[in-house]
């Protein structure tokens, strides 16, 4: 089912969260949304379930308006940070709860949260209470209950922060396999980029409570809408160089073009010649963890790192640099212009 957000704004007494956002997420696809601590995210995902009440503009699932319709009867499914699961029932009785209350006879509750149990891979865990189980363990608990009623929407707010590293990247392939098992429209909310881009179908950027892009997430990290977003996806951060760097050559073909500032990933980085470069630069340190090698760069005052680049370079080396791939040129207001095309000669 398509959700479809039309001028929503959202206000907490004078505080404007939202403000006549605008966008549609696709039916049976895995949505993210993704932005920093406030941005407004967990607010437009309890707008989606009802939770919440929109101070204005409308909300549909396709072509019915919901703006205004009980939670209960949106047909949403709901998993939160904490599982938030009852801790004195069992795991299939916290997997029914939503069905006894939908007064579904018992023989049918039991055979569908045994088969909601198939599908998270719990059903070993049955007759356990949640305090017996892992963390990734309740959070499949939560998802299986949450998906026992067919919801049209199942909605995620951050669902494997409380999980440690390893467990996030297995739960998340798990969150991402039962999504296409079950075709179920899905949001996924989290603040973590790397997440969001490995999950999703597509990814929707909020900061300050604007949606600065909706993009699936190879286009969000080859062609940001402007410098928030190519800062917020991608690791290490993208390296950023004003049209007045002491780094770039002042020769370069790219001083014939109209920008305030470029951006170019780590990866991009290639050794050049002397006589035709786009950065010249200091190297201030090598640094190696597993199979990464990091060059740390200094220019002047500025600093900026690149990672694959495959040859003898030693601390304290002069190296002269051009680029691989689109250049990212943004404007005076931090938008984008135009990427040029393929550097390398
Ligand atoms: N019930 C509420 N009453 C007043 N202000 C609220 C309420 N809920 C959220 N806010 C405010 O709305 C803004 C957005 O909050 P929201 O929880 O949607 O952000 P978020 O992007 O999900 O961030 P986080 O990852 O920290 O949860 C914040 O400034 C928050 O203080």
């Amino acid at each position: 089912m398509q959700v479809r957000f039309e001028d929503v704004t959202m206000r907490f007494q004078d505080n404007t969260v939202l403000d006549k956002i605008n966008f549609t997420l696709p039916s049976k696809q895995l949505v993210s949304f993704l932005g920093p601590s406030g941005c407004g995210k967990s607010t437009t995902l309890y707008l989606i379930s009802g939770l919440l009440e929109a101070s204005g503009g409308k909300i549909f699932f396709d072509d019915r308006d919901v703006t205004k319709l009980d939670p209960v009867k949106r047909q949403v499914g709901l998993v939160f940070q904490n599982y938030a699961l009852y801790p004195h029932l069992t795991v299939l009785e916290n997997i029914m709860f939503p069905l006894k209350m939908a007064k579904m006879p018992k023989k049918e509750r039991r055979e569908r949260a045994e088969e909601m149990a198939r599908l998270t891979r719990i059903t070993d865990q049955l007759n356990k209470y949640p305090r017996q189980l892992s963390g990734g363990q309740q959070q499949r608990v939560a998802i299986s209950r949450a998906l026992s009623k067919s919801p049209d929407t199942l909605l995620m707010d951050e669902p494997l922060s409380n999980l440690d590293a390893r467990l996030r990247i297995e739960m998340r392939e798990e969150i991402r396999r039962i999504q296409q098992e079950t075709e179920v429209t899905t949001v996924f909310v989290t603040h973590d980029q790397e997440e969001a881009l490995s999950i999703a179908d597509r990814v929707m950027v909020l900061d300050k409570g604007e949606i600065q892009q909706i993009s699936d997430p190879v286009t969000l990290y080859q062609r940001p809408n402007n410098l928030f977003v190519a800062k917020f996806i991608g690791t290490p951060i993208i390296n950023t160089f004003q049209r007045s760097s002491v780094a770039l050559n002042p020769e370069a073909e790219i001083f014939n073009q109209e920008w305030e500032l470029i951006g170019i990933r780590s990866e991009q980085f290639r050794l050049a010649d002397e006589s035709d470069y786009l950065i010249k630069a200091q190297v201030q340190r090598i640094e190696n963890v597993g199979k990464e090698t990091t060059i740390h760069c200094v220019a002047g005052e500025e600093h900026f790192v690149a990672t694959d680049i495959e040859a003898n370079i030693s601390e304290n080396d002069t190296i002269y640099l051009k680029v691989k791939g689109d250049l990212l040129l943004f404007d005076q207001d931090n938008n984008i212009i135009e990427s040029s095309g393929d550097n390398e000669s």
